[in-house]
């Protein structure tokens, strides 16, 4: 059933290194076409072994990948033409220039003219100037843009991004995501992985978080942002105010006395406020920030 196919299946996935080491112990993940699909997880979750093994640098212990409804251990190759992935480790031939590094893997994967793609990527991605140079020259960021472009150049439907954005600057950031967004108009699915949860937060539809190499919770951004009871609040007090005895669970008190901020329970803050008017305490400014990603992820990451 190729029109209801998921663009990334991936079922009772399970990686033992050599050594003992379960980086995968037991993963289900199901991305639909057209998604843009955040896996987060602290350093050590699994998410590149994941990553590793749908580019086929690696292999399964146990379980399934399908790429649009095509079996990876059925048909590496042409599981292999169906996804672009950009590695976390940036790995270049030092000799070849970045154009040829492009129409090499263009012919790699049968494209026998690519040429016009390749300068359409060169283009897209900032490296028009720098086609004519050698890899060796490149700076980090533009490495970076050479891999993202690399991973594109036979037009996957899906692209799995391993952190994009580690290590470059804050425009090439932006212009990297700027471009993920573009593509994802164009109906490429799109995985990533990111440490910057603002940046998969703005990006992506859906979320699966990752510890200890299991999907500890999938959903959908919006869901697991108001699944999360806490809101930021901070507040400043007209004039100095003792510290109450009993504080709000996640909440500081300021050295001064004049502000308190941190995550506070909803049902929390109204008491916080009834206390500050039976006191006589004024409130000069109180501001309430909705849920960021941060704070469901950090109290998802702790439990598992
Ligand atoms: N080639 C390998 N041989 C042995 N153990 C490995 C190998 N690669 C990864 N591991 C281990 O597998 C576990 C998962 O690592 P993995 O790189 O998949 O995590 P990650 O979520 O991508 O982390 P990070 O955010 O740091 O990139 C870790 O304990 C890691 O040390």
């Amino acid at each position: 059933m190729a029109g209801t196919a998921a663009a990334l299946l991936v079922e009772g996935l399970v990686k033992r290194y050599k050594g003992g080491i379960t980086a995968l112990d037991g993963v289900d993940l199901r991305v639909e076409p057209g998604e843009v699909f955040a896996i987060l997880g602290p350093n050590g979750a699994g998410k590149s072994t994941l990553i590793n093994i749908v580019a086929q640098i690696t292999t399964a212990t146990a379980g399934a990948v399908a790429v649009f409804g095509t079996a990876l251990q059925q048909d590496p190759l042409a599981t292999k033409r169906l996804v672009g992935i950009t590695p976390q480790e940036i790995a270049l031939d030092p000799f070849f220039t970045v154009r040829e590094v492009l129409v090499n893997h263009a012919g790699y994967y049968g494209f026998r003219d690519a040429s016009a793609h390749v300068e359409r990527l060169l283009e897209r991605l900032g490296l028009a100037e720098h086609a004519h140079k050698r890899t060796r020259q490149l700076s980090g960021g533009m490495k970076r843009r050479l891999t993202v472009a690399k991973s594109l150049v036979h037009q996957p439907p899906l692209i799995i991004l391993d952190e994009p954005t580690a290590g470059v600057d804050v425009a090439l950031r932006r212009d990297l995501w700027a471009f993920v967004s573009e593509l994802h108009q164009e109906g490429v699915t799109v995985i990533l992985t990111t440490h910057y949860l603002e940046e998969a937060q703005a990006l992506a539809g859906r979320v699966a978080i990752i510890n200890h190499g299991r999907v500890v919770r999938c959903a959908p951004m919006s869901q697991l942002l108001n699944s999360f009871g806490g809101r930021r609040a901070a507040i400043q007090w007209q004039g100095g105010v003792a510290k109450p005895a009993q504080l709000p669970v996640g909440m500081q008190w300021d050295v001064a006395g004049e502000a308190l901020s941190g995550t506070v329970d909803e049902q929390a803050l109204p008491q916080l406020l009834a206390w500050a008017a039976e006191h006589g305490h004024g409130v000069r400014d109180l501001r309430l920030e909705p849920p960021r990603l941060e704070d469901v992820y950090l109290q998802l990451t702790a439990e598992g």
